[in-house]
């Protein structure tokens, strides 16, 4: 195996495992031990690929055999283990490499290809729009999270659905919020000690304990909810003849064309990818935007370049959109940037082996649980200088013109079961910054004595990482800006 931290007998490295920000940790070994590091933890053994070199060696170029997931017991069937928890083998994230999984992923990979993704930039504009409303009507120092999460599952349900949501108590987004709160807190070993020791979903219930099979049963309940109703929702504005366009009635139309309309697996393959991506598209999102806000209080001279630029190609009669985009270079490098620094998914989601590797004289087996050292991949100072400054200029050429770099693509995974919502996230970025800089200014709160409130710009977390709470103020910039923000119309 790969070298790593020495082991125990039996238990191996169960207690060197980190939990909190664990990536942190695995960099430090990354130096340590090299490009590939192992672990092993009661016989299952993990391998920790640190360098972009490595990981596009193993999971692009034999990508074929890197494209299974790890199993997460919290979430499957009787298939990989003889009881059932919470049955989310609808989910593309986690699910096993199967038939089932090629055809759910097929819809996400269309559904948000570029060419999709410009369709939905009028939504994306439009909620961002609403997004800036709403601050400007509840600018409380904390708030700005509540209304970052409002806007995201604003921004998923439509581009998936075709959906307005009607505000933070919506049916249909209070059921997927509540399902992706039971994911998110079930997803590691971790979290979940059936997660580390499957065999305790067999034990009866009545044992101490075994909380988990009660929470299992409202997470399938609400996960059965979240994939099916706004799907029949939007089956059944399609039939009357309203649905508005959407990824799902895109995938739904195409079905038609190829004559396979009612075509019961064809249908539940697209009703199910659907139902996957809020569970996939929620916290990245939310946690992407909001340390937006920490970067700004933070950088008060990243934020005013921005307004400039913002100011000579926009001007201030009217608010950005996409066609402004090839002429705001600092906005894409503030975007590439936020993107690096804090990689959302530092660790990415683990990938397994179908068959044993052997790399650089080293054996992956089958079966390892395998994980990508994102966090170092781009906090790796020969590449990035300086890695912890958050420095846009590090994609601007000498002349001020965009530079872009292939390598930030990695952010979003390698390989066959890489993010398909990558150009998604791209465009949201860039219509949020561009947006929330023509409005508004973003600041340090003050405390009762007029003192600012520092803002910690590092990140917490196990799978996702997320920033740490923080305060700040969002003010209109001027009289131009509170036009701006009186001129968007209500929703409707
Ligand atoms: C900043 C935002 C995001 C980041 C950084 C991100 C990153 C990632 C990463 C690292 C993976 C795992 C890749 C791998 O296994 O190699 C992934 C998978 C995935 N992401 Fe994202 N993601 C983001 C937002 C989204 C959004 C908004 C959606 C949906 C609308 C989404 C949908 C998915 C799906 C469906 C998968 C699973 C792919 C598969 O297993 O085949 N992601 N993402």
């Amino acid at each position: 195996y790969p070298p790593g931290p020495p082991q125990l007998p039996v238990i191996g490295n169960l207690f060197d495992l980190p939990t909190e920000t664990p990536w942190i940790k695995y960099t430090e070994w990354a130096q340590q031990y090299g490009d590939i590091v192992s672990l092993n933890v009661g016989g299952t053994v993990i391998v920790v690929v640190n360098s972009v070199q490595a990981a596009d060696d193993l999971l692009d170029k034999r990508g074929a055999k890197y494209i299974d997931r790890p199993p997460v017991p919290f979430f499957l069937v009787g298939e990989v283990h003889s009881s059932i928890l919470m049955n989310w083998s609808f989910f593309v994230l986690i699910a096993p490499y199967t038939d089932g999984w090629r055809a759910r992923r097929k819809h996400c990979v269309r559904g948000l290809r570029p060419r999709a993704v410009q369709q939905y930039q009028g939504t994306l504009t439009d909620k961002v729009r609403h997004f800036l409303k709403d601050v400007r009507a509840q600018p409380d120092a904390q708030a700005f999270r509540t209304h970052v999460e409002e806007l995201q599952g604003a921004i998923i349900m439509s581009i998936v659905y075709g959906y307005d949501v009607s505000g933070p108590e919506d049916t249909y987004l209070t059921v997927a919020r509540d399902a992706n709160a039971i994911g998110q807190r079930h997803f590691s070993p971790g979290d979940t000690l059936v997660n580390a020791l499957p065999f305790l979903a067999q034990l009866p219930e009545w044992l101490p304990g075994m909380g988990f099979h009660a929470v299992a049963r409202i997470g399938a309940r609400l996960g059965a909810k979240m994939v099916k109703d706004p799907y029949l929702l939007v089956k059944s504005r399609m039939e009357q003849g309203f649905a508005r366009p959407s990824l799902t009635r895109d995938c739904l139309e195409e079905l038609e064309q190829s004559g396979l309309a009612g075509d019961e697996e064809a249908e539940t393959a697209i009703m199910e990818s659907s139902g996957s991506l809020y569970l996939a598209g929620a916290d990245t999102t939310l946690s992407t935007l909001t340390t937006m806000f920490a970067v700004l209080a933070l950088h008060p001279g990243v934020q005013e370049k921005a307004q400039a630029e913002l100011d000579a190609v926009v001007g201030r009669s009217r608010l950005p959109d996409f066609g402004d985009r090839p002429r705001l270079p600092y906005i894409n490098a503030m975007c590439r940037e936020l993107v690096r620094w804090r990689p959302v998914a530092p660790m990415s989601v683990p990938h397994a082996p179908l068959e044993d590797d052997v790399y650089n004289g080293y054996l992956i087996p089958k079966g390892a649980v395998v994980l990508t050292n994102i966090w170092a991949m781009m906090h790796d100072p020969a590449v990035y200088p300086d890695p912890d400054a958050y420095r846009p200029e590090r994609f601007l050429f000498t002349d001020g013109k965009f530079k872009d770099d292939p390598r930030l693509a990695f952010a979003f995974g390698f390989g066959r079961r890489s993010c398909p919502a990558n150009h998604l996230v791209d465009a949201t970025l860039f219509i949020f910054v561009a947006s929330l800089l023509s409005a508004f200014s973003v600041r340090k709160a003050k405390d009762a004595q007029g003192r600012e409130i520092p803002v910690d710009g590092t990140h917490g977390g196990r799978v996702l990482s997320h920033p740490k709470d923080f305060k700040c103020l969002i003010v209109p910039r001027d009289a131009d800006a509170e036009k701006l923000l009186k001129d968007i119309p209500d929703r409707s």
